[in-house]
């Protein structure tokens, strides 16, 4: 492998201080193949975006020297908190993995503060994409079979390298025109998230919310490749239903529920088209105790694997009937914009409905229906220096309104945009040679939807290209594209570890992932973030997602009631999780360890006493009561707030209306005289 030493261009990562931290450029040639690919990016035509994930956009590209058809993922560096020097070992790392069921990297390189990692090109795209598109109630049996199949073989093979994918799912499972399958993501994103060395990449998590096992959430335990296999029932189950369990739900109820609620199976009512041998298979994943979940390599000889097809048979015909990957991108783009247009609730409705529930309602509807709000107005934040001492645990799910999204788009329709950045809104800074001709492609695709689609496709394109991503490296337009329902999730070796250690002081999600252990969050603070694809759309911006400083800020301000409801809102749904998971984290603590924690000052000094646990549900209470008073005096100002501000409109009327009839008396030549 011949390592270009030429650095290519800088990019302005703030952990970029010391001289190893500049990525090599690295050509290569690929493991299975004798080509080598430059690092020259202006070797690589970019055609279509065919997929995108919380940490990438992945692009359809031709590589120049030889017209070679290949992918190219733009991972943006200033998303996050990185050590170079890991990423370039990752990157290295990848380039060794030769397998015929994982997608390994021809080459890698630094564009301003993209890293372009280039890759065989997937024509079919991911399974979880080709759900949304034709199979959104799952696949068939035979063709869940082949797939499943590859992925074990691929997850075998990681294992026997010492590796752990850590987040296996249906959007990371990637077809060929032949039927072949690969998993992707291995390697680079993982890297990106866990900065430090490889043992500390043990203890620290990556992946997404529903597909992570019970063992990687809870407290203290160790976890390996066996967390695979979870993720991989997960899988499985996704596979059958369209979608992974729990997906629904936000992502730390999803975390409650993996760590309370029994394992999720395939029903034997509900599921009875799925044979039992499929049901056995995932029964034997989906164990809690990982000592009890079967290897990959023993899960091969599963019955229901020896009797899997060929892919070229029961995976091929999944998408003989349907378009080019990228036209199928493109019209879900448009499906996904349009849907996200006419959810849209005029300002005045929002302020009607928020101004006619009452405390007790919205309380009531917050607790029962934590779990059902719609997912894809949530975004989840997860901190502990915003928040006073005693909540040192916090995970705060901010409800986003439709209105509010509707300002974020219109603000930033009228922001200054400089060309290179309304570019790159969805995609790498090219250089504006390469723009020119992926951006007429595009054009080209789009004339295939017709007139009427055309259309869609500029309001497309103005929703989810100019949708408020100019702010930060964060904000990523909502498409159809991305990686739906598989917002990666990441978390320490559990939270106990997290409160140790004061350079985990913040955390952060990262459009789905939880970015935990960010000892450096500029590039996070005062960035919006905003969906994930896979639960949903979950949107935080710095202004208008309050911590809850904003919070309290915003009620003292006369803030029109639309604004203040949702806050409130958020406030009780914030409220409700923190206290099940502070509750649920608390009890599962050793008593000695709780009691040592507390004494010592690592925790607060919470009213629970191990030998009796009913206390901590009686300080439960109390606090919930507090809550409720400070939400409904609140509420109590926020009422009178509005109405003030109900009669100053009216005196501003009335004032309007006696200088119109000022200025067309005087225009009459009659004199007017105030009443
Ligand atoms: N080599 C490829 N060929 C074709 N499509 C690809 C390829 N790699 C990725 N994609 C598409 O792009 C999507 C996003 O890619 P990827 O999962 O690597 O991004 P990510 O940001 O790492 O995602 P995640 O949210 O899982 O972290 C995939 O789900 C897939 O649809």
């Amino acid at each position: 492998m011949a390592v270009n030493t030429v650095q290519h261009s800088q990019h302005n990562n703030k952990n970029e201080t010391n001289s190893s931290t500049l990525i090599p450029q690295m050509p290569m040639a690929s493991p299975s193949s004798s080509t080598t690919f430059s690092v020259n990016p202006t070797d690589y035509h970019l055609l279509d975006e065919v997929g995108s994930g919380s940490t990438a956009t992945v692009y359809r590209a031709i590589y120049l020297p030889n017209n070679r058809q290949v992918a190219v993922k733009c991972l943006d560096l200033d998303r996050f908190n990185c050590n170079l020097d890991d990423i370039r070992k990752e990157a290295q790392t990848l380039s060794l993995i030769d397998h015929p069921n994982v997608v390994s990297a021809y080459c890698s390189f630094v564009v301003e503060h993209y890293l372009w990692v280039v890759m065989p090109f997937m024509a079919q795209g991911s399974c979880l994409h080709l759900m949304k598109v034709a199979y959104r109630e799952g696949f068939e049996e035979d063709s869940i079979a082949s797939i499943l199949k590859e992925t074990l073989k691929a997850l075998e093979y990681f294992h026997r390298q010492g590796h752990i994918h850590r987040d296996v799912k249906a959007g990371n499972i990637l077809l060929h025109d032949n039927g072949e399958v690969k998993v992707a993501d291995f390697g680079v994103s993982a890297c990106m998230f866990d900065s430090g060395d490889r043992q500390r990449s043990r203890n620290t998590f990556v992946g997404t919310p529903c597909w992570m096992a019970p063992e990687v959430l809870q407290p203290g335990s160790g976890y390996n490749s066996k967390a695979d296999i979870w993720s991989f029932g997960i899988m499985a189950l996704e596979l059958a239903h369209g979608h992974a369990p729990f997906s629904k739900y936000p992502p730390m109820k999803v975390l409650l529920m993996t760590i309370q609620n029994a394992p999720p199976g395939l029903d034997y009512d509900r599921d009875r088209k799925f044979s039992k041998s499929f049901k056995e298979m995932v029964a034997m994943c989906l164990v809690k105790d990982q000592t009890k979940r079967p290897s990959a390599e023993k899960l091969l000889k599963h019955s229901f694997f020896k009797n899997a097809k060929p892919p070229g048979l029961s995976v091929k015909k999944l998408f003989a009937d349907l378009p080019p990957l990228w036209n199928r991108v493109k019209s879900l783009q448009i499906k996904d914009a349009d849907q996200l247009a006419q959810k849209k609730t005029p300002s005045a409705e929002q302020e009607a409905l928020s101004q006619d529930t009452t405390t007790d309602s919205l309380f009531s509807k917050c607790k029962k229906n934590s779990g059902n709000l719609k997912q894809d107005k949530f975004m989840l934040q997860v901190g502990y220096n915003d928040m006073p001492q005693s909540e040192k645990i916090s995970g705060s799910i901010v409800e986003r309104t439709p209105s509010i999204l509707e300002n974020d788009m219109e603000a930033s329709k009228t922001k200054n945009q400089p060309p290179k950045i309304l570019r790159t809104l969805s995609g790498p800074p090219v250089q504006s040679m390469m723009l020119g001709r992926s951006l007429s492609e595009k054009g080209h695709a789009f004339e295939r939807f017709g007139n009427e689609n055309q259309s869609l496709g500029e309001k497309s394109n103005r929703i989810t290209r100019q949708a408020p991503n100019l702010s930060g490296p964060l904000m990523l337009p909502n498409r159809a594209s991305a990686n739906s329902l598989s917002a990666p999730i990441k978390s320490s070796g559990g939270f106990r570890d997290s409160l140790d250690d004061k350079s985990k002081a913040n955390l952060v999600q990262i459009k789905g992932r939880f970015s935990v252990t960010s000892e450096n969050l500029e590039p996070v603070k005062g960035s919006r973030l905003r969906k994930s694809a896979s639960v949903g759309d979950w949107m935080s911006d710095s202004k208008q997602m309050p911590t809850s400083q904003s919070t309290k800020d915003s009620a003292n301000t006369n803030n029109p009631a639309s604004l203040l409801i949702p806050h409130l809102q958020n406030l009780f749904q914030q409220t409700s999780i923190q206290q099940d998971l502070i509750m649920n984290l608390w009890n599962s603590l050793q008593p000695d360890e709780a009691i040592d924690a507390s004494q010592n000052g690592k925790l607060p000094p919470l009213p629970c006493s191990p030998e009796n646990k009913g206390s901590v549900d009686a300080a439960a209470l109390e606090r919930e009561k507090l809550l409720m008073a400070e939400v409904a005096e609140l509420q109590a100002r926020m009422i009178s707030l509005t109405e003030e501000l109900t009669l100053e409109k009216l005196k501003h009327e009335q004032l309007q209306q006696q200088l119109n009839n000022a200025y067309s008396k005087e225009r009459n030549g009659e004199k007017y005289e105030v009443s």
